[in-house]
């Protein structure tokens, strides 16, 4: 009989690259308990494959192969660990076709955009076996008679990452990159409903060269898992991406073993613009930063904020633009939004729809009876959106665009803080001294103007507020995975006032 997985492995240039096992230390794993859990096609809800569901014991057996294999990794001299970290980077880019194909199968989005995250994600490894080359130390100018001070940087230790299914292969990269690059073994569990790319990742990863037990990938229950990560005292750094609702809980969890924390959580974005925009530019750069992923991304502008004297041009542009946008099956050609990730999700953007409208929202798009599967959802687009609607209070993660009319910079500023959130924030206008006013009044960790594209390597992506904590990419990026030690070189005899 042909199943998906056979169907999909069919695709695939290479199709060892579709691993249906755990890989630790080196191995490809079943769990050793028989559990096994299916792994859907969003656009079709059909299984493309099964993963194992790790027991406890092989958890654990995972962080003493990373212990193990600790020793000689942090021993490398950065610029070996830099080649191989370039030899992963070229395998990624060279299947780049395949990870995409793997990545629109399980996550739904269309496959453009599939093959921009690969080329996204792959850029992390690039940047990160470039900067392990540059963890420098300081040295300090001693106040101690006949001593030397500085500090010295020194990997961790083992580090764990707990991965989300809307980036299924750059939220990884992203980090564990950081954390290789460092000198960290890597111990990862993806997102039960994308972890094709992340086993993609561990086979390309071993043809690269890095050694057995310094790039992990456990499976299993995620409350289960992350138990055990979060209680392991050898485990020296977790990084999270995902919901604050998750992020909340690791920390309770990780608080006995005192563990770095990185955590990079949800968004509610506001997009403000300006009385001095162009409506139909502003509105089709708001298009963008909402519908992206079909709004599953942690940037989705959620909240769109505009002046009131251009409101009513804005929003006829917007819904233009928006009744053009096409749904549908993400391997398909054409498409710009694929399926929500599963049927809870369309149900939650549904329950927010209802709940803007019963509070007065007025709604344009979103007949759902044209969504073509029960996992799509038509783009809506609410005005009149209120701060005691769901719509302006949740992160809602679906192509639900709330807009509403300001009239001035100090009520924007004010309408686009009034949230527990603070990731990124979007401002559209060419007046300098307004943009200098938000971009200084907003409490977000990113803040983007007149462009909606604002992420890469080089940048310190992360939030502030219930957003996050710590900083991912860009320079400081690898400090999420080192530790600063401190030295005081005494009685050296002459090196005093040095
Ligand atoms: N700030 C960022 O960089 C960023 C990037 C991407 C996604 N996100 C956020 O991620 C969220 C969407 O992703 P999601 O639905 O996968 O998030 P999620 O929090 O439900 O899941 C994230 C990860 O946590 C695991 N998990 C789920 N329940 C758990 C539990 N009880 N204990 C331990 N682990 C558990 C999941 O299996 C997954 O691996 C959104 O809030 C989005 O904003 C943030
Ligand atoms: N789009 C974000 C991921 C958030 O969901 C990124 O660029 O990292």
């Amino acid at each position: 009989m042909t199943t998906l997985s056979t169907t999909l492995a069919k695709r695939l240039e290479d199709p060892r690259l579709f691993r249906q096992y755990a890989y630790v230390n080196g191995k490809w794993t079943h769990g050793e308990g028989g559990r096994e859990e299916a792994v859907y096609d969003p656009a079709t809800n059909e299984a493309i494959g099964h993963i194992p569901l790790l027991e406890a014991e092989q958890i654990t057996a995972a962080v003493d192969a990373a212990e193990a294999a600790f020793v000689q990794w942090r021993a490398l001299r950065a610029d070996e660990r830099c080649e191989r970290l370039l030899a992963w980077y070229d395998l990624i880019q060279a299947n780049r076709e395949d990870l995409a194909t793997i990545m629109t199968l399980e996550q739904g989005k269309p496959l453009p955009d599939a093959r921009g995250e690969v080329q996204y994600g792959a850029s992390f490894v690039r940047w990160f076996a470039e900067e392990g080359k540059r963890t420098y130390g300081e040295t300090i100018p001693s106040h101690i008679p006949n001593a030397s001070l500085g500090t010295i940087k020194e990997p961790v230790g083992i580090a764990a990452m707990i991965t989300p299914w809307n980036f299924p292969l750059a939220m990884i990269t992203r980090k564990a990159a950081a954390a290789l690059a460092a000198g960290c073994p890597v111990i990862v569990k993806p997102a039960n409903e994308t972890p094709f790319s992340a086993l993609a990742l561990a086979e390309l990863a071993e043809r690269a060269g890095i050694p057995a037990g310094i790039f992990n990938v456990v499976l299993g229950d995620p409350a289960e898992v992350s138990k055990i990560l979060c209680a392991e005292s050898r485990i020296r750094a977790l990084s999270f991406t995902g919901s604050t609702r998750v992020g909340r809980l690791l920390i309770e969890k990780s608080a006995n073993t005192v563990k770095r924390l990185s955590l990079e959580l949800g968004g509610n974005a506001p997009f403000i613009v300006g009385p001095d925009m162009d409506p139909k530019e502003a509105a089709f750069a708001a298009i963008d930063a909402k519908f992206q992923t079909a709004g599953q991304d942690c940037l989705a502008a959620n909240r769109i904020l505009v002046h009131e004297s251009i409101h009513d041009e804005f929003v006829e542009h917007f819904s233009e633009r928006m009744a053009a946008l096409t749904v549908g099956n993400g391997l398909h050609s054409e498409i710009d939004l694929g399926p929500l990730i599963h049927r809870q999700a369309v149900e939650k953007a549904a329950a927010i729809v209802d709940d803007a409208i019963s509070k007065g929202a007025k709604m344009v798009g979103g007949d759902q009876s044209q969504a073509p599967g029960e996992n799509f959802f038509m783009p809506v687009m609410l005005t009149g959106v209120t701060a005691q609607m769901k719509v302006w209070r949740e992160e809602n993660f679906a192509p639900v665009a709330g807009i509403t009319a300001y009239s001035t910079d100090d009520e924007v500023i004010e309408m686009a803080n009034d949230t527990e959130y603070g990731l990124a924030a979007y401002i559209y206008t060419h007046d300098i001294r307004r943009i200098w006013k938000l971009m200084r009044a907003l409490e977000y960790g990113m803040v983007s103007v007149n462009s909606v594209k604002m992420t890469g390597p080089p940048v310190p992506f992360g939030g502030v507020k219930q957003s996050g904590l710590g900083r991912e990419g860009g320079a400081t990026g690898i400090d999420e995975y080192l530790e600063t030690k401190y030295y005081c070189l005494g009685a050296l005899g002459s090196v005093s006032g040095s």
